[in-house]
């Protein structure tokens, strides 16, 4: 295990360890060191702050002025599933919505499909390609959900892929069963809800979280509401992807099973965002997904965290409606969208994000585990300013380079 020291940061960026997600004003609050150094020993920080002297290392990586920060966290992905939905575009361009193109049988229930015939392997080799990307991209703790089997053997295949990825990089992941994602064609929605309420035993052994797609047309708020307390009464915590596209109250409904995290709240009401600041519920805001839904009206970032509540942000990386694994694109669309400011936002993908998965990550106090990116960027601010290109230059998991940006070959 290399002992490394990374000296000449410009900017070292901080976020703030604690035992609760930020809030309101405190997510606009962000540590940063200038003329900054690193020192990493076994694979964890055992130094951080001004450059100082006194540390040696088998290995010194020189930031020549770029800007270093802990790993990013994307806490909602649907990476694991088979093939693609690009031919949905064209429906897109014509103007059919998305909930009618599941109601149709396409949407998630052609991934079903597609991911039903995929073979564990073949889901396995398809997903390593976007957690590399997403390494690349700087990203070091992932969470990853079901959803795209909605029977027993094919929820499994997909959490038993998402845990494999855990073991095949150098990455953190989290795992969540989405069971209830969407209903097979010809099942009785009540009947099949069921089914996957008695999977959730199972499920826990290889889920961290349990999560229902609340949602006009999918399940209801009293569905969503029998789920969530099945899951809690077995322990499991719980998310929602709630109020993404209409206001049925998911917000309220994840407060009131004391939900990890509810994500989406596009439609979110000012009762279910008045209720967000008492709550031990982190928004977890994907505006990616309205940008590519081609919807106006994007979630009240401001609103929630100028009231007090806890905002993170993911990419919510899927083959419909988000398909994108760069968690920086993200971050501009934060910016643009959202109205966060480069503080907020560098909080909502590092320690709010990690507060979502229940994750110790997203910062680097002296022992953390040494996840680390420099940024080829003049400041924090640049990330989401510039957006589209990868900005990471290096990366290190767990104290080791795992990534060097390549330059172009010999002309
Ligand atoms: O469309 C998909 O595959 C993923 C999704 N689930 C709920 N919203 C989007
Ligand atoms: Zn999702």
């Amino acid at each position: 295990m290399n002992d490394i020291i990374i000296k000449n940061i410009s900017a070292l960026i901080l976020p703030k360890k604690s035992e609760q997600p930020l809030k309101g004003s405190e997510m606009d609050e962000l540590e940063i060191i200038e003329d900054a150094m690193i020192v990493i020993k076994d694979g964890h920080v055992v130094y951080r702050g001004e450059e100082t002297k006194g540390y040696e290392a088998t290995e010194e990586i020189d930031a020549d002025g770029m800007v270093v920060s802990p790993a990013l966290v994307d806490p909602h992905t649907h990476v694991v599933h088979g093939g693609s939905r690009e031919h949905e575009m064209a429906l897109k361009r014509q103007g059919v919505d998305y909930l009618t193109i599941l109601e149709q049988g396409g949407g998630i229930l052609n991934t079903v499909e597609q991911t039903r015939k995929a073979t564990h392997q073949q889901l396995l080799d398809k997903a390593s390609k976007n957690i590399i990307r997403m390494i690349q991209h700087g990203v070091l703790t992932i969470e990853s959900k079901s959803g795209y089997g909605l029977d027993r053997e094919n929820e499994l295949k997909q959490l038993e892929v998402s845990r494999e990825i855990s073991q095949k990089f150098p990455i953190t992941m989290r795992h969540t069963f989405l069971g209830p994602h969407a209903i097979p064609k010809g099942m009785d929605k009540d009947v099949f809800l069921d089914e996957m309420i008695e999977l959730l035993d199972e499920a826990q052994a290889y889920a961290d979280f349990a999560d229902i797609f609340c949602e006009t047309g999918v399940f209801t708020i009293e569905q969503s509401r029998k789920y969530m307390k099945a899951a809690n009464a077995l322990g499991m915590r719980v998310k929602i992807h709630a109020d993404e596209i209409d206001p049925l109250g998911g917000l309220e409904l994840a407060i009131e099973q004391n939900a990890i995290s509810a994500d989406h709240l596009v439609a979110a009401s000012t009762n279910g965002k008045n209720l967000l600041p008492d709550s031990d519920t982190v928004a977890v805001l994907l505006p990616g997904t309205t940008f590519y839904l081609g919807k106006d009206q994007f979630a009240d970032a401001r609103g929630m965290i100028e009231n007090g509540g806890a905002v993170s942000l993911a990419t919510d990386y899927n083959p419909g409606s988000c398909v994108t694994d760069n968690l920086q694109m993200i971050m501009a669309i934060a910016s643009l969208k959202l109205k966060m400011t480069p503080n907020e936002i560098w909080n909502a993908v590092t320690v709010n994000a990690a507060h979502a998965i229940d994750v110790d990550k997203g910062t680097l106090e002296a022992g953390d585990q040494a996840d680390i990116v420099l940024w080829d960027a003049p400041n924090h601010e640049y990330i989401p300013y510039h957006y589209g290109v990868n900005h990471a230059h290096t990366v290190i998991a767990k104290g080791q380079v795992v990534y060097r940006r390549p330059g172009l070959e010999p002309l």
